[in-house]
């Protein structure tokens, strides 16, 4: 134990593991074959789409004549991994299930990725075994023919075989197996501490995927812990996740769906109709989500048309949901619990989640089970207490091994002590709620404020007008970054980049203003669980700058009273040059040139005598630089906005 943690105050602990959860639990395959024999043959996951069914007692009786048939027939050791690559169907549980009866390792892997990925991917976990899906197969089996080396067997699911001998329909094999009484199947006994059951691929939004293990002691605490919290069941549950099984939020909350028996519609992707379909028909009373379907929920249309009042508890996870859009979301559906939780690949599922009497607004709720927490100070390193923002820590029955072939990044990742560092930043209250700022990596350095993207898009997106938004930062040499917004218009909407740069500027501090200016786009890149790729936003503005360079014109505009920002102007000179003219005119001065977007995408630059620039140009100088060279037909006269 780190000496720092007895009797620290500044340590908080969750309420403390029942004892020895793993009691008993010779293995994950041991442990999950005990709750399912319990189930009897009520239905566990029916597919949204079909309306078919998997109960649990085929669930049972198939997974173990697969586990016992990969092990005779393709030869599948303890140990070996096996790679699912498919959309939410229902032979991926059996296929999950069949390799934790047989101690394998199991590594989900996003079946949207392109071949590159794939071949990331199957070089971090290396499956004997892969299970594929139609939509996937196409680009996988390309990059799975070149390492034949270590997969030994392709099964496709579905009834068709396009791809010749070296693959097999996944029922043809399992037709070769023969059928066992469960009873007499006995999994293998293992150290359930090291043993690993899952290779999930993190989300790669910081970089490229890890490949994150975690252990049977991972996944069987995490089960109990929602095994604890089924008393805030309060209906007969079905529950509805649209989550992909390939992210861990979406293959956890399976796994612990199953083991507490209970009846989960399942949909392979997120498609409006269908999403909201499901929940009138099955009268899902349970919906796990991810923000971007909150936002759907908040504001689309098309809600109005269905009759979601089964909704009584919406759990939300995985990427910043503002405290705005749940307010929206209860306003206009009245669902009784709006409950967040925040987790990461690293940590198997939440490490924290609110409960149905802990629940403050904005708030991702209290500790786990069995799990403790500290928030160190991201210059000083020192603990932080109540109300103080710093980068979160966790500790517990639910921390990852490690990540597979990266030593590197995990001892960067976990210390001696077994505390894992998240990258997030954020803080606990009086009550220990706990509250996200957001990613270390990802705050926007202006003028030496650490300003959350967040927290912008949070104000954007309560403007009606605005489906949705991304912000990252400009870097600009006077003030570090610039809050610069990609906004989504609502179809139809009539809005300006000056009126959203205003919107934000009447709702936030002046270093949360949108100084970068704003850019209108059809879409903001997202990954399966919900989270914005900023790298993706910030490598279109670079391709965007860049382009400036070359652009014909410029529009400048000039600041005449240090106005902070574009909306305080009352009167602006607009002129239009060319931008190599612009930065020449700068370098022969003190003007600081920031690039901005406006007027639909005319890129135009901002110069400013800013108070706090004290060599700035007057307007007068600016236009006497400008008409003393000659270039003074680009002046354009004064223009009030
Ligand atoms: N409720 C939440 N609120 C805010 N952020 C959250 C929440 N839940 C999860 N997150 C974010 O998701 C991260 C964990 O996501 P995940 O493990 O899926 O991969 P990733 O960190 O996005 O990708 P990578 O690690 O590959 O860059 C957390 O570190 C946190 O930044
Ligand atoms: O444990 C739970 O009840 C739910 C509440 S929200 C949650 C999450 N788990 C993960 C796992 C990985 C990840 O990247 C995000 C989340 S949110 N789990
Ligand atoms: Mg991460």
């Amino acid at each position: 134990m780190d000496p720092s943690e007895r009797d620290n105050k500044l340590i908080l602990s969750g309420t403390p593991e029942p004892v020895n959860v793993t009691e008993g639990c010779g293995s994950l395959g041991m442990f999950l074959m005990k709750r399912l024999m319990r189930h009897g043959d009520n239905v566990a996951v029916i597919d949204g789409v079909y309306s078919s069914e998997l109960r649990y007692l085929e669930l049972l009786e198939a997974g173990v004549r697969l586990a016992e048939g990969l092990r005779n027939e393709a030869g599948l050791r303890s140990g070996d991994v096996v790679g699912i690559i498919s959309e939410n169907r229902l032979e991926f549980p059996v296929a999950l299930y069949a390799s934790f009866f047989a101690n394998a390792a199991v590594a989900p892997i996003n079946l949207t990725y392109t071949e590159r990925e794939f071949e990331h991917a199957l070089n971090l976990s290396k499956p004997t075994i892969l299970f594929l899906s139609p939509y996937s197969a196409e680009r996988v089996i390309p990059v799975a023919g070149k390492h034949r080396h270590f997969i030994k067997h392709i099964l496709l699911f579905g009834d068709e075989n396009p791809f010749g001998p070296d693959v097999m329909l996944y029922d043809d094999f399992f037709l070769r197996t023969s059928a066992i009484n469960p009873y007499y199947f006995q999994p293998e006994p293992t150290n359930v501490e090291e043993h690993v059951a899952l290779i999930m691929c993190s989300s790669g939004t910081t970089g490229l995927p890890k490949g994150v293990q975690l252990t049977q002691r991972n996944v069987i605490a995490s089960v109990s812990l929602l095994t604890m919290l089924e008393a805030s069941f309060e209906v007969p549950t079905v529950v509805l996740s649209v989550i992909p099984w390939f992210h861990a939020f979406g293959c956890l909350t399976l796994i612990n769906v199953i083991c507490n028996k209970l009846k989960m519609v399942f949909l392979p992707k997120f498609e409006e109709g269908l999403f909201l379909s499901c929940i009138e028909n099955y009268r899902c009373s349970f919906v796990f989500v991810v923000p971007p379907l909150m936002v759907f929920l908040a504001k689309h249309p098309l809600v109005d048309n269905y009759d979601l009042s089964s909704v009584n508890t919406l759990l939300c996870g995985a990427a910043p949901l503002s405290r705005e859009t749940e307010i929206l979301v209860r306003k206009r559906l009245g669902v009784k619990h709006i409950l967040q939780g925040y987790g990461m690949s690293e940590t198997t599922l939440a490490m924290l989640v609110q409960t149905n009497d802990s629940k403050k607004s904005g708030s991702v709720g209290k500790l786990q089970v069995g799990t403790m927490a500290k928030v160190v100070d991201i210059s000083s390193g020192k603990l932080l207490g109540p109300n103080e923002p710093g980068e979160l820590y966790f500790k517990g029955t639910q921390i990852m091994k490690g990540y597979i072939g990266n030593e590197k990044a995990t001892a960067e990742t976990i210390d001696q002590n077994g505390w894992l560092r998240t990258g997030d930043i954020g803080y606990y209250d009086e009550d220990g709620e706990f509250f996200i700022i957001d990613r270390l990596k990802e705050l926007i350095k202006y003028k030496g404020f650490q300003v959350p993207p967040a927290e912008i898009e949070a104000i954007l997106l309560t403007n009606p007008k605005i489906k949705d938004a991304g912000v990252v930062g400009i870097p600009d040499e006077a003030v570090g970054e610039l809050p610069m917004a990609f906004v989504v218009k609502q179809p139809g909407a009539n809005l300006t980049e000056q009126e959203v740069q205003r919107y934000v500027a009447d709702r936030a501090s002046p270093a949360k203003r949108l100084h970068g200016g704003v850019r209108f786009v059809a879409e903001i890149p997202k990954n399966v669980s919900g989270k914005i790729l900023r790298r993706e936003l910030r490598a279109m503005l670079k391709r965007q700058l860049s382009k400036l360079n070359f652009a014909k014109n410029v529009i400048v505009r000039h600041f005449s009273n240090g106005a902070q920002h574009p909306t305080a102007v009352r009167e602006a000179y607009i002129l239009t040059i060319p931008v190599m003219t612009a930065q020449h005119v700068c370098k022969r001065s003190t003007i600081r040139f920031q690039y901005c977007f406006w007027r639909a995408g005319v890129p135009f630059l901002t110069t400013g005598t800013r108070k706090d620039v004290s060599m700035g140009l007057t307007l007068q100088q600016l236009q006497h630089l400008v008409t003393s060279t000659t270039y003074s037909q680009y002046f354009i006269g004064r223009q009030c906005i």
